[in-house]
């Protein structure tokens, strides 16, 4: 456990610095889980994003570099291009040990090793907004100085809101492609099927509510039954009919391909955001 370390039984003390979108969710999804309000402090350079935080989860809010002050876990979800000016403002006021949790899309530990005191502890995070509804998919991987402890604490900081798996550093960039980008990816999916309900003649509103329910029964299907989406795609795909001629378009047209290339590049854009 880091030096800074709340003892045993007393709540952490958070910042959190970035309460834009991600910041926001992971926040939520700690005071959901009994995180005291009292114990966390935002920080954010738009001054009136730090506002209506305050306003809604009843947190504190501070400078950046006033916000690490005390505190024993500081969560980062600036951009990863704000990253290194951020880094630059809490250097010197981090508490001795306090665990610093990244959730910036390509940053490795070793940035934020290097730009951070000697011996501080880093885990590298990846959520996804699902974490708003409590279905997040999160992984972690520790940095060079974090102990079984400090781990530990970064894994239920994600909890807060979901799901969390420990992963090597090595796959972060394939996990932000596949689990941080996915829900743009269904989201554009959705989009597309409900655009094509209205093509084919349905009101809008009674289109959506039809692929937005189609979407939740699937996925729930996916999560329930355990079955390979091979298995359940097929139970729907009836020889010579109204499915297979649907799904022969999507080969035609190399859907399959689309999303394998669409997701390795989002993969090499997280490398690429390493370089700032
Ligand atoms: N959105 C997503 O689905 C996911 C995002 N992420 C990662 O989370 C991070 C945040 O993303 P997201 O929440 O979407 O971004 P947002 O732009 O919504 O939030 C970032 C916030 O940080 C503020 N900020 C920037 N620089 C500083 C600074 N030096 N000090 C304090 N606050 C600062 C921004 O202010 P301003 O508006 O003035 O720039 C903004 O309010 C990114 O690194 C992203 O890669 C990870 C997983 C999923
Ligand atoms: O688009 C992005 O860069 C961020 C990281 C994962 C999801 N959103």
């Amino acid at each position: 456990m880091s030096e800074s370390s709340a003892p045993a039984g007393t709540p952490r003390r958070l910042a959190v610095l970035g309460v834009g979108v991600m910041g926001e969710a992971l926040l939520a999804g700690l005071l959901r889980s009994g995180q005291p309000a009292d114990h966390v402090v935002v920080g954010d350079r738009y001054e009136a994003r730090a506002h209506q935080i305050v306003a809604t989860h009843g947190v504190r809010a501070a400078s950046p570099a006033d916000a690490v002050v005390g505190a024993d876990t500081v969560v980062l979800a600036v951009k990863p291009q704000d990253m290194s000016a951020l880094l630059d403002e809490i250097r010197d006021r981090l508490e001795p040990g306090a665990l610093v949790v990244s959730i910036a899309a390509g940053i490795a530990t070793a940035y934020l090793e290097a730009r951070l005191p000697e011996g501080t502890p880093v885990a590298r995070a990846m959520p996804n907004t699902p974490a708003l509804v409590d279905q997040g998919m999160a992984a972690v991987s520790p940095g060079t100085h974090c102990g079984a402890d400090d781990l530990a604490e970064a894994t239920r900081l994600l909890e807060g809101c979901g799901k969390v798996v420990t992963v090597a550093e090595h796959h972060m960039d394939a996990i932000t492609a596949i689990s941080g980008s996915g829900p743009a990816y269904l989201f554009y999916v959705v989009e597309a099927m409900i655009e094509a309900g209205v093509l084919l003649g349905l009101p809008r509103n009674t289109s959506t509510e039809l692929v937005v329910q189609t979407v939740v029964g699937a996925a729930t299907m996916l999560k329930e039954t355990g079955e390979h989406p091979t298995v359940l795609r097929e139970q729907v795909s009836s020889p010579g009919g109204t499915t297979m001629a649907a799904l022969r378009q999507l080969d035609d047209h190399k859907v399959r391909a689309a999303f394998l290339t669409a997701m390795e590049a989002a993969a090499h854009r997280s490398a690429e955001l390493a370089q700032g």
